[in-house]
């Protein structure tokens, strides 16, 4: 579903991600991990669209995105959950979610200006879809609460929520465990453990080694912006070059 081949992206002569090849399977939850400054980061950045590669080519279901803006990647089916709780204060939690739906709708701004009965149709279309994403997320008794009151594992959920509501085929999470508590990083784990089973393809980057083993089908370990492992968690856990990276040792070796 999204291949990756050769990807680069240095910063001001560096390599931030160097030579990155990648292929995420259809139905597939992969980790991305390594330590402080691998690229991860970066890399997310450059499938979601916010960076731009300077070499390589990135593909999703079929059609090369690389050189394509963040918004027609939405529109193809890849959605961003950032990293850090960004949330529109002052709506409710179900209003910051239809804004999640606005974007693949056809509830276009001159329908809502004129209130043409299509407009509340679609409105209306919306609001029962922005339910189920809430439901789905755990977040339903949480609806009519002005956004900013949720709890910060809420407040991820909600995001995910929001980016589900797009009806994404490729769901990009870039470190949601960062900062939460213990039971709102199990609770997390719950949820994106649900959509793997409900099938969605998603792409985990996350600091946190512990939640990314457990929940992934396959993980891929970056150091200094390169690919040193991929494989299950059990064989990328055996690699000497993961354990060296992670020990801060041998970094003259993998560069
Ligand atoms: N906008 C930028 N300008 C300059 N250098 C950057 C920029 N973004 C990233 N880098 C550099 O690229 C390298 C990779 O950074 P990146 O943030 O992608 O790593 P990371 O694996 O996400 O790190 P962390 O786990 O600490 O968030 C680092 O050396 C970083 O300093």
């Amino acid at each position: 579903m999204l291949t990756l081949a050769g990807v680069s992206r240095s910063f001001g002569g560096v390599y931030a991600v160097r030579d990155v090849d990648l292929d995420v399977a259809h139905g597939e939850l992969r980790g991305i991990i390594g330590p402080n400054g691998a690229g991860k980061s970066t890399l997310f950045n450059v499938i979601g669209g916010q960076l731009a590669a300077d070499a390589g080519t990135v593909t999703f279901d079929g059609t090369r995105v690389d050189r394509l803006p963040p918004h027609r990647r939405a529109a193809l089916g890849i959605a961003v959950v950032f990293q850090g709780a960004r949330i529109f204060r002052g709506m409710t939690a179900l209003e910051n979610v239809m804004v999640g739906a606005h974007a693949t709708t056809d509830a276009g701004f001159l329908s809502a200006v004129l209130r043409l009965p299509r407009h509340f149709r679609t409105e209306r279309t919306i609001r029962d879809r922005a339910r189920e994403c809430l439901d789905r997320a755990g977040l339903a008794e949480w609806a009519d609460r002005p956004a900013e009151a949720l709890p910060l594992g809420q407040q991820r959920a909600l995001q995910v929520a929001r980016a589900l509501c797009g009806e994404p085929k490729l769901l990009l999470l870039d470190e949601p465990a960062s900062g939460l508590r213990a039971a709102e990083r199990e609770r997390l784990a719950v949820l994106i453990g649900q959509l793997h089973v409900d099938g969605l393809t998603m792409l985990l980057v996350e600091h946190d080694v512990g939640f990314v083993m457990r929940l992934v089908d396959r993980v891929t370990v970056l150091d200094l912006g390169r690919v040193i492992a991929s494989g299950t968690a059990a064989e990328v856990r055996a690699d000497p070059a993961v354990v060296a990276a992670y020990l801060g040792k041998d970094h003259e070796v993998t560069t």
